[in-house]
């Protein structure tokens, strides 16, 4: 006979017992964090201790401290405080019961795998995080209250716990960890003085090791910046990062309202060893350390930067991506972009000297951000400065757009290869004109977007074009020569045309102020950056040909140039097509390099032309 089923409904029951394998199992990536768990707790009872003493007026002299005992004979690790202890009621509200009430909730609270670290704290577990390293624990503790009487407790990883009366006579409470078999490098002073400075390092009480202080109560960023030198703050840099360079600048910040973040952010000095895709900030909370992985704390653009935040009323406990959009971490981001900022403007107005090499560093951070951030743009745009080739080095671009008025106005004229656009550089230069050196990775897009944000304002590559201001007024080309009426310039053109079979290739005719150069190739500037879009993007299997679209500027008032023309008259036509190549060559080479196609002509016909001199 098969039973009879009857529709029920109800809840699956998970058991409290499964609670010790999971801290075992999902947390134990993180067992360090135990230590941090033990510590806070003493520091916390500890405050509370220090808070009852000041609302009841009561003198208690102590000194407060958390003192870490390991005893490799017995396996045992103990985290000792002075703070406020437990009564046996105490115990059983606090330890006995858990902050949740069913492994349901429990695992409701730890879904987010990727925070455990730090929802472990943040769920009134951080007690239960010593299971991770010691299957048998122990707290002996005496609470501050009159008459009250010591407490142990002990629980052997199971859901069952003694508690009795003990003869601890000191205020406080000890919690002891017999460390499992395989956790005994807990017993090793020097890994746990490696963990305690990761984790306890700033805390505000003290904190001994085998009865040797460990930790710096005052860290730098609970002063005042105005009470901390430059020293002081490189000292602390030093601290914290042993083997790195000197940092180019730092901020303090020390914000109460409308939230409170504390903290010394430092702009480091980038080696090719420095990862600037990775968070390098350290985050604490009251001191204790949080982690050193948080990236939603500082604007994109800045992830360079190092240092410590301490933000005491983060909710900590949620997901990453709850982190990314939390308001206040928004805004800590903005106050960290608007502070940095104002620390680029006030470097660059007080110093170009010094602001000049560390401008090098962190240009490309800078644009970044400005092209990112409206609000950091606005802020920074007067103070940027570039590399120029005039009498300063650098430049702002209004103070760029002011010399250049006369001769130019509104058009900022750039190289972003100054070997490769030497000539025209030189140009320029001989004519008392500037151009900004714009060649980092970054400048391509940077000209683009302040073409966008000031629209009458145009960026030109030295060799887009030849400006007017290197051109003579040439009388060569109204000169009527020979029997054709060609002027001197059209048969110059002629001949040039005639001789160079070479695809897109244009052949403009102009004198310049400058007679050394004979021939210069210009690129069209908006052909080109297209092009040059279009390659960066390099989805195409075909890349565009830079040269599809050339001009070969000849100047006729180069002696190599006039001595074509003198040999055409002369009858020479096949010297002056040799020479007309190599002008051609001459120029095309401060572009790069001369094809494979054209060097052996190029080799045979320059050896040619020495044998004639
Ligand atoms: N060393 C200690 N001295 C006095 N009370 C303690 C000590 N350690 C723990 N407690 C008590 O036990 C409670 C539970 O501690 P637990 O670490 O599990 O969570 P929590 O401290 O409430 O939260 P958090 O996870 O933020 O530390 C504490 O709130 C505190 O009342």
């Amino acid at each position: 006979m098969s039973e009879e089923i009857e529709k029920e409904e109800g809840s699956i029951s998970i058991h409290t017992e499964n609670i010790f394998p999971i801290i075992k199992k999902w947390l134990y990536s993180d067992k360090d964090i135990f230590l941090r768990e033990l510590v806070s707790n003493a520091v916390d009872a500890i405050h509370k201790m220090q808070n009852v003493n000041l609302m009841e007026g009561l003198q208690i002299a102590d000194e407060y401290k958390v003192d870490i005992h390991l005893d490799k004979e017995a396996g045992t690790l103990t985290v000792a405080d002075n703070g406020i202890g437990m009564t046996a009621e105490e115990v059983r509200k606090y330890i006995n019961q858990v902050a949740f009430s069913s492994a349901e909730d429990f695992i409701e609270k730890f879904k987010d795998l990727e925070d455990k670290n730090q929802i472990i704290g943040h769920f009134g577990l951080g007690f239960y995080s010593s299971f991770m390293v010691a299957d048998h624990v122990e707290i002996r503790s005496l609470s501050y209250q009159k008459d009250a009487e010591a407490v142990h407790w002990q629980c052997e990883g199971t859901t069952t716990y003694s508690l009795e009366p003990t003869d601890k006579k000191e205020r406080g409470t000890e919690i002891v960890l017999h460390l499992n078999e395989d956790e005994k490098e807990f017993l090793d002073p020097a890994s746990v003085s490696e963990i305690l400075k990761k984790f306890c390092n700033f805390l505000p009480v003290s904190i001994h090791l085998e009865g040797e202080e460990i930790n710096d109560k005052n860290p730098l960023w609970t002063k005042s910046a105005s009470e901390v030198s430059d020293e002081e703050y490189k000292e602390f840099y030093r601290k914290l990062y042993p083997m790195s360079a000197e940092p180019l600048f730092w901020i303090h910040l020390n914000i109460d309202f409308p939230f409170n973040l504390k903290g010394i952010v430092y702009f480091p000095h980038l080696t090719n060893e420095f990862d600037v895709t990775k968070s390098h900030i350290n985050l604490f909370c009251n001191q204790v350390f949080v982690s050193d992985n948080t990236p939603e704390l500082i604007p994109e653009f800045l992830t360079p930067l190092q240092g410590c935040l301490d933000a005491p009323d983060l909710p900590l406990n949620v997901s990453r991506s709850y982190l990314q959009n939390d308001p206040q971490v928004r805004k800590i981001r903005e106050v960290i972009s608007g502070r940095v900022a104002a620390k680029i403007v006030d470097l660059a107005k007080k110093d170009r000297e010094i602001f000049e090499p560390i401008w090098e560093d962190i240009h490309s951070f800078v644009k970044y951000g400005m092209m990112r951030e409206d609000k950091f743009y606005e802020k920074v745009k007067d103070h940027v400065i570039y590399r120029a080739t005039g009498d300063d080095a650098y430049t702002t671009l209004p103070e760029y757009l002011e010399r250049a008025k006369e001769k130019h106005e509104n058009k900022v004229y750039y190289a972003n290869d100054e070997g490769a656009q030497a000539t025209y550089l030189k140009l320029f230069k001989s004519q008392g004109m500037e151009a900004l050196i714009l060649d980092a990775m970054i400048d391509n897009h940077f000209i683009q977007f302040l073409e966008s944000k000031n629209t009458d304002i145009k960026f030109e590559r030295v060799d887009s074009d030849i400006t007017e201001n290197l051109l003579e007024a040439d009388p060569s080309q109204e000169i009527v020569e020979g029997a054709d009426n060609k002027t001197k310039g059209q048969r110059i053109e002629q001949m040039f045309k005639d001789s160079l079979d070479i695809k897109g290739l244009t052949i403009r005719i102009e004198t310049l102020k400058d007679d050394s150069v004979p021939g210069m190739i210009l690129l069209n500037e908006q052909s080109r950056r297209f092009k040059e879009m279009t390659r960066m993007m390099g989805q195409g299997a075909e890349m565009p040909d830079m040269f599809s679209d050339h001009t070969l500027m000849v100047n006729t008032a180069s002696p190599a140039v006039n001595k074509v023309l003198k040999l055409q008259d002369d009858g020479d036509t096949e010297t002056a097509a040799l020479l007309i190549e190599q002008i051609y060559d001459l120029a095309m080479l401060s572009h790069q390099a001369i094809s494979k196609e054209r060097m052996p002509a190029f080799l045979e016909r320059s050896g040619k032309l020495l044998g004639m001199i």
